[in-house]
């Protein structure tokens, strides 16, 4: 993928998004209004559980076949994707836009080896010989931190940890070089180690490659750290959207209450290990070319 690096057009445009699910002969709305854009920018999107973070991931795809999606605006990189039929939603689903879902377990096809999956991931938007789409997933499985990719390429999802499961998704999901990935609790499921790698590789992909990353999180300390800009979601409804560095001077009373509610990560570092591992790893991210 040649890397873009113009950070000021957005590769997304969001406008006044809303997404209700049908509840009998009534629609319920869970997603009231929200509007971003998205560069090639870590954007983080953080709030409670039942916020509508997830339902925003998947109207962008149009992954919500019961659900009513409005939007005043919803353009990616000159398509409407709420006017876009079905045929072109499966060019852009997978090929230009990515989701990684937490458990990669639901996305694995059990029945086939890994690197399979992840060549045939490959084949469906490439025309490319059995032999070049294997090279290429073994070369996804090294970009990915995976030691052994030819071992690993045999093995069955059954016979893989969850953090290496996790990378085999990503791997998965970049090799058609989307423009977008939408990272839903990527790393929740992780121990902190995998964990760590997986935002390292994440991270990389926007500084490396120009990707616009939509990381999607309970979690404020690790969106507030990992990404550039955060948006903080309560009852479907952006109250506090924020650079990340500028997150302490938030003023809706939900977001200084999530932030209160957090770890101390200030003064006490040496006294937590585990955030001081992360803060290590993360003083990594920031010498990224
Ligand atoms: N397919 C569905 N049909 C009906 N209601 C749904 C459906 N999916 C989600 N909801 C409801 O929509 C609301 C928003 O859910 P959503 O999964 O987007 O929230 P979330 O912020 O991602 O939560 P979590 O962090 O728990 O994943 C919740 O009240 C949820 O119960």
């Amino acid at each position: 993928m040649e890397p873009q690096m113009d950070n000021t057009t957005p590769l997304l445009r969001v406008a006044g998004l809303r997404v209700s699910y049908r509840n009998g002969k009534a629609f319920t709305p869970v997603v009231k209004g929200v509007s971003f854009d998205l560069g090639r920018e870590r954007l983080g999107i953080v709030g409670e559980s039942g916020s509508g973070k997830s339902t925003i991931g998947r109207a962008l795809l149009k992954l919500l076949p019961t659900a009513r999606i409005q939007a005043d605006r919803m353009d990616f990189e000159g398509t409407d994707l709420l006017a876009a039929t079905e045929r072109q939603m499966l060019s852009i689903r997978g090929r230009r836009i990515s989701m990684i879902l937490q458990d990669p377990k639901f996305s694995l096809n059990p029945v086939h080896r890994v690197g399979d999956q992840i060549a045939e991931a490959y084949r469906v938007h490439n025309k490319a010989s059995a032999q070049v789409a294997r090279d290429k997933t073994l070369a996804m499985l090294e970009a990915v931190k995976i030691r052994d990719p030819e071992r690993v390429y045999g093995l069955y999802p059954h016979e893989v940890s969850g953090g290496m499961g996790q990378r085999i998704m990503i791997a998965m999901m970049l090799i058609p070089e989307p423009q977008i990935i939408i990272a839903d609790e990527p790393t929740s499921a992780l121990d902190v180690t995998v964990r760590m790698q997986v935002l390292n590789i994440l991270n990389e992909l926007v500084t490396n490659k120009g990707i616009g990353l939509i990381m999607i999180s309970h979690d404020l300390n690790l969106v507030r750290n990992f990404c550039d800009r955060v948006l903080v979601m309560r009852h479907g409804e952006v109250v506090e959207e924020r650079a990340a560095r500028d997150m302490q001077n938030c003023v809706h009373p939900y977001t200084r209450g999530l932030l209160a509610a957090q770890p101390h990560i200030g003064g006490s570092r040496r006294s937590l290990p585990v955030l001081n591992r992360e803060l290590m790893v993360r003083s990594t991210w920031e010498v990224q070319p």
